[in-house]
């Protein structure tokens, strides 16, 4: 099959990569020519494990393709999918100029030949009928059905997760269309849900929301433990026991960032509240979530009293989570924003983030070049992302190289009992030592 992919971030490269390795034709565009250069020139803009090669593997096989030009690849496609960014505007919505810019330089360039349209994004409800509405306003001749098929991968597995859907979602209610997005997934699962446009499109937000409410529950169910005495840990092991509930997603911490979850809560909230309904639940899980991360302040305060000023910090980890580079909507950001309003001096260590955080916030903190380094000196060390290098320290290398054994825990990595009978201040979350 010949595909056009439009964009290049984590799921344009990576699922077009993936329909290329299924052996199909698959051109990929984006409007960043320097982006562009470096994916021709074999390299990947992103840091994704195992993708690199499997783009220049598929590249080398002459199946997969770059260009910015957008035309020229939807002329030779049968398939164009959009997967461009929709991030949160001003109000919570999601921002659609992206998508939109691209569903008007397809009307351009579609032709009279029947092509299926896919957006891959995640939209709100109703963007596939405006999707079309604006590909026929550029052209009343197109012959176009506009489906949608949502993306579940997440960021760090992002090539094995597209490989070994859980499931695939096609919603279209175009029988032409629906044969052909069938024949090009069925190579990756058995497990395809056929059904409406909008109902597609609300599975994606509906997922995304529900898996971050298992979070935001366990946080208030680990913040209740902190209170009386129990231990998250074991009480979410003897949740997930039970099969309706299930062990996945109920690991306390300093609260969900990266690209999606905060976003797209915002953007079901919104699209709740513009129907006039208002969605208590989707509130109280933002709100928990705003929160979370304040409990390292807490804790900072209960230890230190309002005596922070030129506490030496060692953060380890800055990534939203470990195997990303990715810094959107990181708790690590929030965190630094205070400890450094409090006088305190940051010094901090990401396996891979340090030049992504290093654009963002420049020197308002030191970077360290390894675990040794960030932690010497330190009054105290905040963890942040659950590394697995960070897993393996032992309390005795950490004391070796801090002035103060105070370890606050944000993602209960360590074992409070190892912490305290090595002398250290320990406090994890939801955790009794
Ligand atoms: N990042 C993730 O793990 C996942 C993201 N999603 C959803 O997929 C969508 C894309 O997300 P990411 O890949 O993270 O986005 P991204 O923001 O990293 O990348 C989007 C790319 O699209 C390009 N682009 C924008 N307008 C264009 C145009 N007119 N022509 C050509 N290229 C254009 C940009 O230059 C950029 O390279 C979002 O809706 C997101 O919510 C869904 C599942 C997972
Ligand atoms: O729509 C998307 O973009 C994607 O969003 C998430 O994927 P991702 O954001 O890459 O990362 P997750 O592994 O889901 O983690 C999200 C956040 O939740 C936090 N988290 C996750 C699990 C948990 O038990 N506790 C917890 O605090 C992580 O630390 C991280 O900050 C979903 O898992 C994907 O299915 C979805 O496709």
């Amino acid at each position: 099959m010949k595909i056009t992919v439009v964009g290049t971030g984590y799921v344009g490269l990576v699922s077009g990569t993936c329909f290329s390795e299924l052996g199909n034709e698959v051109i990929c565009v984006d409007k960043i020519e320097e982006k562009v250069n470096m994916l021709k020139g074999g390299d990947i803009p992103i840091y994704e494990p195992g993708l690199k090669e499997l783009v220049q593997k598929n590249q080398a096989e002459g199946r997969l393709s770059f260009t910015t030009d957008l035309e020229d690849a939807v002329k030779k496609s049968e398939v164009v999918i959009i997967a461009v960014g929709t991030p949160s505007s001003e109000s919570g919505a999601a921002n659609m100029s992206y998508v939109y810019t691209v569903a008007e330089e397809v009307g351009q360039a579609i032709g009279s030949d029947f092509k299926v349209v896919v957006n891959k994004s995640t939209v709100p409800i109703g963007t596939a009928e405006e999707v079309k509405r604006i590909i026929l306003e550029k052209n009343n001749t197109a012959d176009v059905s506009v489906c949608s098929v949502p993306e579940f991968l997440r960021e760090g597995s992002a090539v094995s997760d597209t490989f070994n859907p859980d499931r695939v979602i096609i919603g279209t209610e175009c029988e032409r269309a629906r044969k052909t997005l069938i024949e090009l997934h069925k190579p990756l699962t058995d497990q395809i849900l056929l059904t409406d446009v909008r109902s597609s499109e609300m599975i994606k937000y509906a997922s995304n929301a529900f898996l971050a409410t298992k979070i935001s529950f366990i946080n208030e169910i680990a913040n209740i433990c902190d209170a009386y005495g129990a231990d998250v840990v074991d009480v979410a092991k003897g949740m997930g026991l039970d099969d309706r509930i299930g062990p996945k997603f109920l690991q306390a911490g300093l609260g969900y960032g990266g690209s999606c979850f905060p976003k797209d809560t915002k953007a079901l909230i919104h699209l709740a509240e513009e129907k006039a309904y208002e969605p208590q639940l989707l509130y109280a899980v933002k709100d928990i979530n705003d929160r979370q991360y304040q409990r390292v302040i807490h804790q900072l305060n209960g230890i230190f009293g309002e005596d922070t000023k030129g506490l030496k910090v060692a953060l380890l980890g800055l990534a939203f989570k470990p195997n990303t580079d990715d810094m959107r909507d990181a708790p690590s950001l929030k965190i630094i924003e205070e400890v450094t309003e409090l006088g305190m001096e940051v010094v901090a260590y990401d396996p891979i983030a340090i030049e992504r955080t290093q654009e963002l916030i420049g020197d308002k903190i030191n970077y360290a070049k390894n675990v040794t380094e960030t932690l010497q000196d330190a009054d105290v060390v905040i963890l942040v992302t659950e590394w697995d290098e960070f897993k393996q320290l032992s309390p005795a290398a950490i004391k070796e190289q801090v002035r103060r054994p105070v370890v606050i825990d944000g993602r209960n990595v360590f074992d409070p009992n190892q912490m305290k009978e090595a002398g250290f201040i320990y406090h994890g979350v939801g955790r009794q030592v």
